[in-house]
Parts: structure tokens; sequence; C-alpha cells
């Protein structure tokens, strides 16, 4: 393996390799998932794996958390071969992953989380709770984090629930730890604190290997960057040393400009009203009115407890507002009616594709028209054929990689998985489009491809929500609703200004500061 020293002063140039990967290769069926990569970690770096959805990276991640084998090439800790795959104590000891989706178990406290199959048991062979308990406590002390032992997991917020994660592995003796996408579910602050706590960590000696689609925090927060692409292992680089645009380029094999709503008056009166929501109040109390004409692509942002979320919800059915009344194209909304609303002409990607998006194991095809089923019927029979050509449209408008229509969703990567989510609520060619973080988890290259979408689905006269904290998603708006708090702050007209928009979201009004 080549020597891929860093040249920056930082710690990682004195750290020995934690963990190596040589010449891994991983296949599935014809795919080849990673095609003879290489990847060196060394102790006390914050090292970035970044690549295009569907680039291998999760598949590296399984291979050095000793979930999958290689089928050729070796892994490495410390210097030492991995242990057998059967030995997860030995594997624990040496890597933990924290992934998007928590492993913790809500049913369970916080402490017996913790020390699941670990428990401190008497001569008599009881568990002894009291023990358990001030272990977990003493444990969360160690690492500082504030969370009371005995609450249940379930109570927990997304944040607590990885810093209860990170301490579990760091507990098995593990101080090298992979966190995937860790920032997907969580606000600015929230953010703030976990860059912190890996700060801190890495001062303690803890080495992580990050994984995001957002280019920023890898500026932020790592010291070296190693790019995949296609399988393969493209570079690895101290990042200051690799530009932005560089880093794009080895990601994609080409330059890529997102897309950005162009300077457009606002509709004119005689233009359709599309949708139109009438004091709608959430269950939490949010609150949201708003007017939406054909062609108008009209942002909701806001940070976490917003409010946005429930209100997209409950727009589309998802959730059953307390309050008001959505109209769409003259037609009122049964509250609470994800048929319903689908039946008028709404298309939609929710928050969760996980919980309301996909069925993992049915083909691409199946997903992608399953709102739709009067499209691939024919003599009242479901056509395959049919089925498959929208399906293979799919893939082509929204460049999903994947071997063809009838692959189930299960074995594409989670960006992929996300332009089928896409794909569905595209089917029934939608009056109202409802995108609600819409590139969580996806590639710089696809965040393109599926932000063009919307400009082709404006066009087409159909109305669209994004409802995102991400501000490339909504500079693709006319206009964006700032939330905060439950209630609508700003309305920015196209043109704002990042600390313009961040500020709305955050709560202060910097025309008042
Ligand atoms: N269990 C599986 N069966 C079949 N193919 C698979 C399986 N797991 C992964 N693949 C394929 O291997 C390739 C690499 O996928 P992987 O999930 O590692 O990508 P990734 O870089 O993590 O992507 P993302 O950023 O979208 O999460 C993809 O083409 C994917 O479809």
């Amino acid at each position: 393996m080549s020597d891929r020293r860093s040249t920056d002063d930082g710690p990682a140039d004195n750290g020995r390799p934690v963990v190596e990967a040589v010449n891994v290769t991983k296949r599935f069926g014809s795919t080849v998932a990673l095609d003879g990569v290489d990847l060196l970690v060394r102790q006390g770096e914050t090292h970035a794996l970044v690549g295009r959805n569907g680039a291998g990276k999760s598949t590296l991640v399984s291979i050095l958390t000793g979930l999958q084998t290689t089928d050729t090439g070796c892994v490495a800790f410390d210097g030492r071969p991995a242990p057998p795959l059967g030995d997860r104590d030995a594997w624990r000891q040496r890597v933990a992953c924290v992934y998007q989706k928590s492993t913790i178990i809500p049913t369970l406290t916080v402490a017996e989380n913790l020390f699941l199959n670990r428990h401190a048991r008497g001569v008599d062979r009881l568990i002894r709770w009291g023990a358990v308990r001030r272990a977990a406590a003493q444990l969360l002390a160690d690492w500082s984090v504030d969370v009371d032992v005995r609450q249940p997991a379930a109570t927990l917020s997304v944040e607590q629930r990885q810093v209860l994660e990170i301490a579990r592995a760091l507990s098995f003796g593990a101080r090298f730890i992979i966190l995937d996408e860790p920032t997907a579910q969580l606000d600015a602050a929230a953010i703030n604190r976990l860059f912190n706590r890996i700060r801190d960590l890495r001062a303690q000696g803890v080495t992580f290997l990050f994984i995001s689609h957002h280019l920023q925090e890898i500026y932020e927060i790592c010291d070296q960057v190693t790019v995949f692409r296609d399988a393969r292992h493209i570079v690895t680089a101290p990042v200051a040393q690799l530009s932005r645009p560089a880093l794009v380029a080895a990601m994609t094999g080409e330059d890529v400009s997102l897309p950005e709503a162009g300077e457009r008056p606002p509709p004119a009166d005689d233009v359709p009203v599309v949708l139109s929501v009438r004091d709608l109040v959430t269950r939490s109390g949010a609150e949201f009115s708003l007017t939406a004409r054909a062609g108008e692509v009209v942002g909701i942002a806001g940070g976490g407890g917003s409010g946005k979320v429930e209100v997209a919800e409950a727009i589309v059915g998802l959730a059953r507002p307390v309050a008001g009344t959505v109209v769409l194209d003259g037609r009122t909304l049964r509250p609470g009616s994800v048929p319903d609303a689908l039946a008028a002409g709404v298309g939609l990607v929710p928050q969760d594709r996980h919980r309301e998006g996909l069925v993992p194991a049915l083909s691409i095809g199946e997903n992608v028209t399953m709102t739709v089923p009067q499209r691939v019927r024919r003599h009242g029979f479901i056509s395959p054929t049919r089925r498959d050509a929208i399906a293979r449209r799919t893939i082509a408008d929204l460049t999903i990689k994947a071997a063809g229509p009838r692959v189930p969703v299960a074995e594409l990567s989670g960006g992929n998985q996300q332009k089928v989510v896409m794909g569905r609520a595209l089917a029934n060619d939608p009056k109202l489009l409802v995108l609600i973080t819409p590139t969580a988890g996806v590639d710089v290259r696809s965040k393109q491809t599926l932000l063009g979408v919307v400009e082709d689905v404006r066009r087409r006269g159909s109305t669209v929500l994004v409802v995102s904290d991400e501000l490339d998603d909504l500079r693709i708006c006319d206009r964006v609703l700032v939330m905060f708090a439950g209630r609508v702050v700003r309305e920015a007209a196209h043109g704002w200004r990042d600390n313009d928009l961040v500020a709305a979201m955050e709560g202060v009004d910097l025309d008042h500061v």
C-alpha cells in the first residue's frame, strides 16, 4: 500500500495506523461495490470518507465493522489482522459505528442500553441493577454526557442517542469510531455540540472516520479526506490541501454547480392558486397559512423544533392538524389522510424514507408505481412490462445507480433509495410536490439532479414546497417562509443572503440587533 503520510503538522503526521484496509474488493452478484480500495486512518485523526451515492462507503464500513467479509484484500487494526467475523467482542473493542438509524433499544433505559448483555451479576447470578446504574452513571460522567441513566431510551433526542452510542463504544474499549452521516438529523446547534465533542475526544486520542455528504463539515472537522468514486479509491489528502472544487471533481469526475432559481417576478393574480393552506394549527401548536400559485416553488425553512416538518406533514396528511384547512386545486383535503392527498394530486418525499418512504424488499419498479396502480394495469392486471417501462424512465431521469428496474430497493445505496422516493413522488404527475429534506444523504451530483427535477415540475405548472434547512435546497425557491418556534417569522424573496436566512432560522432578527 502506498504511504499516504500527511504533510501537515497535526497528529495525523505522527499517528500510527489505527486501521488499514488494503486492496479490498467486494462484489454483490454482478455489482462491484469495492474494487481494490485502500484506506489508512492514523491515530488521533478525524478522517473523512466521501463519495457519491453508491461509491462504496457503506460497504467499506460494513467490512471495517466485521459485518461482512472482503472477497479479496485485508483489514488490520493497530497493525494486527482483523479478528474472525464471529468474535463480536473483539470487534467491539476495536471499532464502533454510529449509524443514522440508531441501534439504541427504545424500550430499555439508558443504563440497560449501555450494559446490555454485560450486566454486573452477584454470586447468585442475579443482575445487580444498582451496580449497573452506578457504572452507567460513572461512564457517562467520564465522557461528560449529561443524561439520566434511568431514563427510557425512547425519550432521548437524536443527539442524545448518538452521544450515548459513542459512550457505549468507548466503554467497550474502542478508540476508533465511524460516524455515518451523523449530522443528517441534527440542527445547527446540535451539530456544533457534536463537533465540539469530536474535538474533545480527538484530543484524548480517539480516532474518527467521518462520512458525510455535507462538504463544509469535512472542512470544519476533518484533517484527512479519502475519496471513493465508482468503487475505487481516488485520492487521500490532508483536507487543507484539497480545495472544494478539487474535492467535488474527485468525487464526480467533473465540475458540478447546483441549480438556483432564476429571477422571476411574483406570479400574476390570474395565475391559478394551486395550494391554499388556511389557519393550520398542528398538534404541538405550530401555525401556518399559505397561498401558492401554479409554477411557484415555495420554501419552508427552519431549524429543529421550528415546526416546519410538522406543518408539511399536516399539509400532506401524514399528521392530523387540530385546526385549519388545506385546499388543493379547489378540493379540500381530508385532514390526516395521505390517500386523499395522493388522490388529489400530491407527490410526496417524506422526511423518513425508512418509515413512510419505501418497501425495501420490493423492486424499484414496485416502489415507484406503488401509488399509481392505474398506470401499470392492463386488462385489470398489473403489467410488469408497463411497470418496468416506468421504472426504467425513472432510473434514467434521476440517474439511479442500479442494474435494472427489478432490483430490490434494499440493494441500493442510501442516496439512490432517496431518488426512488423522488421517482415515486413524480409518478402521478403531481399538482403539488412536497419535498421534506429531499437531499438528505444525497451526494452533490445527485443533489443537482434532484433539485433540477423541481424546475421541470414547476415549468409544467405544478406547485412545489421545499421543506428544509439546507441553503442549497432553498436556493431553488421563489420565496422562503422561515419558521421559528411554531410561527412564520420571515418571508424572504429570492435573492436572500445566506446570513439573513440562517439568522431568521435561529430566531435572530438581523434588522433589529
Ligand atoms: N446487499 C447488497 N446487495 C446488492 N448490492 C449491494 C448491496 N449493498 C450494496 N450494494 C451495491 O454496492 C454499491 C455500493 O453501495 P454502498 O451502499 O456501499 O454505497 P455508499 O457509498 O454508501 O452510498 P450512499 O452515499 O448512497 O449511502 C451500490 O451499487 C449498491 O447498490
